[in-house]
C-alpha cells in the first residue's frame, strides 16, 4: 500500500479512542485503525481540492463518516461472506468503513458520479481492500441488469433519498430474504409510513427501526426492510422517476 507523499498515516490517539469506544463490531482493530488513518488522510487531501466531502477535520471525519457508517453493523445484519451493495456511496460511505471493519463482506460501491467512484476505487486500492468494487451507474439502470438484479444479500445506503425512493431503488437488487439497511438522519413518522408502503409495493416488508445518537449527539435511524417477494418487473422506473414521483410520497 503506497500513500501519496506527506499524508499522515495515523489517526490522532483521541480519535482512535473515539472509534474504539463506538462499540462497533470490528474484526481486527489494529489493522482497521491503520486503514482508517489512511482513509482520513486521503479524504482531507481530496477535500482540499474538490467538493468530495464537506468535512474538513479529522474529528468530524471520524464521527460523521466513520462512526456513522459503522452504525450499519448494529443488530449484526452485516456479518460473514455477504454480497453488499452501497447505493449512492459518494466518497465511499458507508462502503469503505464497512469493508475495513468486516473484511469478509463483498462490497459493491455504486454512485452516479464518476469522479466520486474514481475516488472510492483509488482509496480501496491504497487501503488494500480488494473486496470492494466501485461502479459508476444510476441505481435505476443497474437494477434492471440481469447480473445485478436479485444479486445482493444486503443493500446499504446513507443520505441518498427519502425512504420510499430508497425502497424502489434498493429492493430490485436484493435476493429473496435479503435486507435493505437504510441510514436516515431525519425520519418522520409520515416518511416511514410511506417508505413501508413503497417497500410493500416492490416486494419488501419492514423489519425494524433502530433509533440512536452519534457521539456528537446527532439523531440517527437505521431502517431495516426485508425482501419477501419478487419485485414487479416495472420497478425500478426509468432513471429519475423514483425521486421525481416517489411511491406514496412527495418529491423533495
Ligand atoms: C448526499 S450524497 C451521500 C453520499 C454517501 N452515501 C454519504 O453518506 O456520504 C448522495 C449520493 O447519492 C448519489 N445518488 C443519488 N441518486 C442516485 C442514483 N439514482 N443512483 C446512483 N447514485 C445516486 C449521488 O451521486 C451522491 O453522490
Amino acid at each position: 500500500m503506497t500513500l501519496p507523499q506527506g499524508l499522515a498515516p495515523e489517526l490522532q490517539p483521541e480519535h482512535q479512542a473515539l472509534l474504539r469506544s463506538s462499540g462497533a463490531e470490528v474484526a481486527d482493530w489494529d489493522t482497521a485503525l491503520g486503514q482508517f488513518g489512511h482513509l482520513s488522510a486521503l479524504l482531507l487531501e481530496a477535500s482540499a481540492t474538490t467538493n468530495l466531502t464537506a468535512l474538513r477535520n479529522e474529528r468530524d471525519i471520524v464521527i460523521k463518516h466513520f462512526i456513522d457508517s459503522l452504525t450499519c453493523l448494529r443488530g449484526g445484519y452485516l456479518q460473514g461472506q455477504l454480497r453488499v451493495l452501497d447505493i449512492g456511496t459518494g466518497a465511499g460511505f458507508p462502503a469503505l468503513p464497512l469493508a475495513i471493519a468486516q473484511p469478509d463482506l463483498q462490497i459493491t460501491a455504486l454512485d452516479a458520479t464518476r469522479k466520486k467512484v474514481d475516488f472510492v476505487a483509488r482509496a480501496a486500492g491504497y487501503l488494500g481492500l480488494s473486496q470492494v468494487t466501485a461502479l459508476a451507474a444510476r441505481a435505476e439502470d443497474l437494477g434492471r441488469a440481469a447480473e445485478h438484479r436479485e444479486a445482493y444479500d444486503r443493500v446499504v445506503t446513507r443520505a441518498v433519498a427519502a425512504l420510499p425512493v430508497l425502497a424502489e431503488l434498493a429492493l430490485p437488487f436484493l435476493a429473496p430474504g435479503g435486507l435493505l439497511l437504510a441510514q436516515k438522519a431525519d425520519l418522520s413518522p409520515e416518511e416511514l409510513d410511506a417508505g413501508l408502503r413503497a417497500a410493500q409495493e416492490v416486494g419488501g416488508e419492514g423489519v425494524t427501526v433502530d433509533r440512536f445518537h452519534l457521539p456528537a449527539g446527532d439523531a440517527r435511524s437505521l431502517v431495516i426492510i426485508r425482501k419477501v417477494a419478487p419485485t414487479p418487473e416495472r420497478y425500478p422506473r426509468r432513471a429519475g422517476m423514483p425521486a421525481k414521483q416517489p411511491l406514496f410520497w412527495r418529491a423533495t
